[in-house]
């Protein structure tokens, strides 16, 4: 191992004020190791041998990030199957020995190693051999070791192999499984003889007691050299961003610093390596050594990644410039979450409209606009995605030049591919020996018996499938059929009930039932074929048309699933082959965007030189109609305000979400939808879009929903949103003289301090200058209030506001929302980038 150099690169561990813990010496107790407890509070001192570093802030800081700080309570590195510690002559960092004192379990923060387990010491030979692999604890049978966890939230764990020879065999014959609470980590693990292998994982720790399983298939034992474990800075993982992270675990697969040098753990402030890009396809090594900006990237990756780059070759002529491919060796049919860093590094400015392309698998998955994240260079800025792997073993990852970009270049900086493991179900860890080698099953017999047990569960199972789909079918409604008796259709002729479907192939549960409710299943990238939309339109019936709005008609459709869609097709021909591909990457985003108060995108078609966007069928259609058409009492109006309000604050304040417009900019009534249950979901959002600078923007999405409100509350539609706004403004200079506008519909319920609070509201609303405008979350809150304040008045005054339907109609729905966030929570997911 290389010797440190702590004053370049090395991190300060600051001890909590006043914590130091004392053994407690009663021996009724689990023995655990308090000693270590002492040794890994007081890090600092050995990882950097700083006498000035005192004990007195909780901070975690690096040399080269002076700005980040956070606390590191939970801080394990175990040598495993030895007393002794051993330091780590690159980092500085003590990994501490497996010694047992006695400490009071329940005031202990630290570790228990599994009692069972034997140690075991490699044999001396020639080769040399760090001291931290000369050591490991073997499991015989199933074993545990114990953390006790200070603070919950995002860690990450190391596990450490190395296969040698030792007294008790040669480690390389094991076989064994390593699982935490609800994840399987590794299955079926054999780690190479003499081999130096490192597993990390990320996850979410939410428990005080967290454990990790280490379970051996084989005769063999199951064995472990080190352990790191350590709580991440808030920073590290954007939470919500993909998916719900307590849910999975990401397992590192590939760590590259795209166009630049191998950087160790010494220059990483969370220890990782980041290995070269070996052979890319095509490009050249960029390097700048400007100080990069870093901000909120700085743990995300070092700054020695953001100063090199892989750059496209270029030439004058456009038809000779390549794609820049990676190729990476990945589990067949397994999910992935890609990480890339863009760092604009490469000498020319960041210019507006230049872009470039990545694709994924050679299909065009994102247009990266640099500009859009920065406008100035060396400042980082990161795309993540899931992607599904296929059945080849290799995943690609390309970049390349966009077609209209004015500018022709394409980088990368760097690249992580992490393996995502999903939660799994309660049940039995998969072939798992329990005895210990010496008792006399012989391993087939072990197999014999596992394979036993998985027919039975599996013959169960299928029984009790078959029993389920009986049932189903037998008290199912009638199935709806691929002809224009469909029973949902037409929808002037029936709306509501219809039967629920889920979990198509193209993702998530979108039927009726669902329609109302966000999604905890996060879609499959997912182009739907021509002729399927074909049959699931009737040919693109006439009769089946349900709108026509700019991106073309809009229609009625049914997939083969049994899941009812709206199908918006544009007309053949009208895009250009560079606008589909640029369509297809931003359609690629919002396929992954899911909130219960935005209208679902589930898939798309672009065969045939047109694009149809397929979503999901909202049932009672567009506000804009019920204004005109049907009585909603003002509990109701209120809702599908403050539906539409959180969709669209969700959009504006899901600004980490790059990649996408999060500004509306098409707000008004007849792009809020409503499902059965009239939850209220804005569509038409995310496409292409993009002018002028965000904030301003995303202001006149507030000035429009303030139109909208007014018309909510006048139940009519404007014509001409300005006069309506000038309406509004003598109105409410006349103090009191607002219920002149409000919908005689509502006028005998609506109480008047919800109403002057919502006059409020709009009035903030419709500020002339943008500043001057309330941001989505006041508006919402506000909204929120009003409402309030009208329960308030029903309860207290119930015979005097024309109430009945009212509460009804809002119980029911609260039920129906209360449910589905029973089924469905977390209810917010932001899978955009
Ligand atoms: N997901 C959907 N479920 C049910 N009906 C829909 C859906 N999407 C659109 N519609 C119907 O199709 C009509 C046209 O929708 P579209 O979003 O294409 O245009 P628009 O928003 O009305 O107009 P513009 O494109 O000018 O903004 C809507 O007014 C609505 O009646």
């Amino acid at each position: 191992m290389m010797p440190l150099a702590p004053a370049k690169f090395g991190m300060r561990f600051f001890g909590p004020r006043g914590r130091c813990p004392t053994p407690n010496l009663n021996p009724s107790l689990d023995t655990v190791l308090s000693v270590r407890l002492t040794m890994i509070r007081g890090l600092s001192l050995h990882l950097f041998g700083n006498p000035q570093v005192g004990l007195d802030t909780h901070e975690l800081r690096t040399n080269r990030f002076q700005s980040l700080a956070f606390t590191v309570p939970d801080n394990f590195f175990i040598n495993c199957g030895s007393d002794t510690d051993v330091t780590d002559n690159n980092t500085g960092r003590i990994f501490i020995g497996e010694r047992e004192t006695e400490m009071e379990a329940s005031s202990s923060v630290g570790f228990i190693f599994p009692k069972h387990g034997s140690s075991s010491e490699k044999e001396s030979n020639h080769s040399p051999t760090p001291p931290l692999y000369q050591t490991a604890r073997l499991f015989h049978a199933e074993s545990e070791y114990k953390f006790r966890i200070e603070k919950h939230g995002y860690h990450l764990l190391r596990l450490h192999f190395f296969a040698f020879s030792s007294s008790e065999g040669n480690l390389s014959s094991s076989l064994f499984n390593v699982s935490v609470p609800g994840f399987f980590l590794l299955n079926n693990f054999n780690p190479q003889y003499n081999k130096t292998l490192i597993e990390e994982f990320f996850l979410s720790i939410n428990t005080n007691n967290f454990r990790i399983t280490f379970s051996p298939i084989h005769p063999n034992p199951a064995f472990l050299n080190a352990i790191e474990l350590f709580l991440l800075p808030n920073t590290f993982i954007p939470k919500g961003r993909f998916y719900d992270y307590n849910s999975m675990v990401f397992h590192t697969s590939h760590r590259l610093n795209v166009g630049g040098s191998d950087i160790n753990m010494v220059n990483d402030s969370l220890w990782r390596n980041w290995q070269i890009d070996d052979h890319p396809s095509a490009g050249h090594k960029f390097q700048n050594t400007s100080p990069i900006h870093e901000g909120n990237y700085a743990t995300l990756a070092p700054s020695l990644v953001y100063q090199s780059a892989r750059v496209m070759n270029s030439s004058k002529n456009h038809s000779k410039l390549s794609n820049i491919t990676w190729q990476l060796d990945v589990k067949k049919n397994a999910k992935y979450l890609v990480q890339l860093d863009f760092c604009h590094i490469i000498g020319t400015p960041v210019l507006k409209n230049s872009h470039f392309n990545v694709y994924f698998d050679n299909n065009l998955s994102h247009r990266i606009t640099p500009y859009d994240h920065f406008n100035q260079t060396c400042v980082p800025f990161r795309l993540e995605s899931v992607v599904d792997s296929d059945d080849s073993g290799v995943f690609k990852i390309s970049i390349g030049p966009a077609q209209n970009s004015p500018h022709k270049y394409a980088y990368l900086n760097g690249l992580e591919l992490m393996e995502i493991i999903e939660k799994t179900s309660p049940g039995p860890m998969p072939e798992v020996k329990q005895n210990h080698p010496s008792h006399s099953h012989s391993h087939w017999y072990c197999h014999l018996l596992v394979h036993l047990k998985l027919l039975a569960i599996l013959g169960a199972v299928a029984l009790v499938s078959v029993i389920a789909v009986v049932f189903f079918v037998c008290l199912k409604p009638k199935k709806p059929k691929h002809d224009q008796s469909v029973d949902w259709l037409p929808m002037e002729k029936k709306r509501g009930g219809g039967s629920s479907h889920s979990h198509s192939r193209y993702g998530s549960s979108h039927g009726s039932s669902s329609s109302s409710s966000s999604r905890s299943h996060v879609p499959n990238l997912n182009k739907i074929p021509f002729d399927e939309l074909q049959v699931a339109t009737n040919n693109f019936d006439q009769n089946w048309v349900i709108g026509m709005g700019c991106f073309g008609i809009v229609y009625k459709g049914l997939l083969n699933n049994g899941l009812r869609v709206a199908v918006k097709r544009t007309e053949p021909g009208l895009l250009q082959q560079q606008d589909l591909l640029d369509l297809e990457a931003e359609i690629n985003i919002l396929l992954r965007i899911r909130h219960r108060h935005l209208v679902s995108l589930i898939g798309y078609c672009n065969e045939k030189s047109e694009m149809i966007l397929v979503y999901e069928y909202m049932e009672k259609g567009t506000l804009r109609d019920h204004l005109y058409s049907s009585k909603l009492c003002w509990i109701q109006r209120l809702e599908i305000c403050i539906g539409a309000a959180r969709g669209l604050n969700y959009l504006h304040k899901g600004s980490s979400c790059r990649g996408i417009s999060n500004v509306h900019s098409h707000v008004k009534c007849s792009n809020i939808l409503l499902d059965e249950n009239n939850v209220a979901k804005f569509s038409d959002f995310g496409l292409s879009r993009k002018v002028g600078p965000f904030d301003e923007n995303m202001k006149c999405d507030v000035y429009s929903f303030g139109i909208v409100l007014v018309e909510v509350v006048c139940g009519r539609v404007a014509m001409d949103a300005k006069y309506l706004a000038a309406e509004w403004g003598s109105i409410c200079k006349k103090k009191g003289r607002l219920e002149e506008i409000v919908d005689p519909c509502i006028k005998c319920e609506i109480d008047g301090e919800s109403l002057t609070k919502f006059g409020e509201t709009v009035d903030k609303c419709l500020r002339k200058k943008a500043f001057d405008r309330p941001c989505m979350g006041d508006v919402l809150w506000d909204l929120e209030y009003a409402l309030q304040l009208q329960r308030g008045a029903i309860q207290s005054k119930p015979h005097s506001l024309n109430n009945t339907n009212t509460i009804a109609s809002s119980k029911t729905q609260e039920l129906a929302i209360l449910k589905h966030d029973q089924l469905n929570s977390p209810v917010n997911y932001y899978s955009g980038l």
